[in-house]
C-alpha cells in the first residue's frame, strides 16, 4: 500500500505528477485523482492557474483532493455541472504492461473510477516501484455495510481473504467518502484481471472494486526527474 501522507518528498512522484500537469491545456475540464502522486499535479495546476492564467475547472475524487485543490487555487466544479471531462489524472497502487491498474489505497477508487471514466483521456501518474508484470497487490473492494457478510463470503469463494480496512486514528473500520466499508482482498497473483473484475462486480452490495482498465497512458517518474510514458 502506498504512503498516504506526503510528508516525505518523492522525486519520482514529483516528476510524474508535474509532467502530467503539463498535459492540461487551456479550457480543459480536469478530473483530479487522490493520493500523494497526483497531489503534485494538483499543486502544479494551481501554480499554472496563478502564474500562467491557465483557465481550467477541476472535478475532485475525494475530500482530500478537494482540500488540496482549494488550497492550490484550482477552480472546481461538479460532475452534475460538468459531466464530460477532457482529461483525468490519478495515481495507482500497481499497474501492468497492459496499463491495467489497481487503485484504492486511499479508499477513493469509486469516485476515481466515475471521474476517470467521465474523461476523454485518463492518465495515471506513478513511480517505478508500482510497475509489475503481473498484478498482485490486494484489490480494494468498497462494499455497503449492509452487504459486508455476503460480500466477504463471495470474495472468499473467488479466492481472496478479505480484510476489513481499519481506520488509523479511529477505532473500527475506514468509512469511505461514500459512507461505505473497504475490504482489502488479497488474491495473490492476478493472471486475468478483466475476468476477476467482472466477477467481483456481480456481488450484491459491492459498490466498486479497485481494478481499473481505462487508463490511456501511464507516466512513470524517475529519481533524476525524467519520465517514461507507457501508452496503450
Ligand atoms: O484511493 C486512492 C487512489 O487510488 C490513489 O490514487 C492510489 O492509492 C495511489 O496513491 P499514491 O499516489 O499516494 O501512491
Amino acid at each position: 500500500m502506498s504512503d498516504r501522507n506526503q510528508s516525505q518528498e518523492s522525486p519520482e512522484k514529483k516528476a510524474a505528477g508535474i509532467y502530467a500537469a503539463s498535459l492540461v491545456q487551456d479550457g480543459d475540464r480536469v478530473g483530479l485523482g487522490t493520493g500523494s502522486t497526483v497531489a503534485y499535479t494538483i499543486r502544479e495546476l494551481g501554480r499554472r492557474v496563478r502564474e500562467e492564467n491557465l483557465s481550467i475547472v477541476g472535478v475532485v475524487t475525494s475530500f482530500q483532493s478537494e482540500a488540496i485543490a482549494i488550497e492550490a487555487g484550482v477552480p472546481l466544479t461538479t460532475l452534475a455541472q460538468t459531466p464530460r471531462l477532457t482529461i483525468a489524472i490519478d495515481g495507482a497502487d500497481q499497474f501492468d504492461q497492459n496499463l491495467i491498474a489497481i487503485k484504492g489505497g486511499g479508499a477513493a477508487h469509486t469516485r476515481e473510477k466515475i471521474v476517470s471514466m467521465s474523461a476523454d483521456r485518463f492518465v495515471i501518474v506513478s513511480d517505478p516501484k508500482k510497475r509489475s508484470d503481473v498484478l498482485s497487490v490486494p484489490v480494494p473492494v468498497e462494499v455497503m455495510p449492509f452487504g459486508k457478510e455476503l460480500a466477504v463470503r463471495q470474495l472468499k469463494e473467488l479466492g481472496a481473504n478479505p480484510v476489513l480496512r481499519a481506520a488509523a486514528k479511529k477505532d473500527g473500520p475506514v468509512i469511505t467518502d461514500n459512507g461505505n466499508f473497504v475490504l482489502d482482498c488479497d488474491f495473490g497473483s492476478i493472471p486475468n484481471p478483466k475476468e476477476l473484475a467482472a466477477k467481483i462486480s456481480q456481488i450484491p452490495g459491492v459498490v466498486e472494486h479497485g481494478i481499473f482498465m481505462n487508463a490511456d497512458e501511464v507516466v512513470i517518474g524517475k529519481t533524476d526527474g525524467s519520465i517514461e510514458i507507457l501508452k496503450k
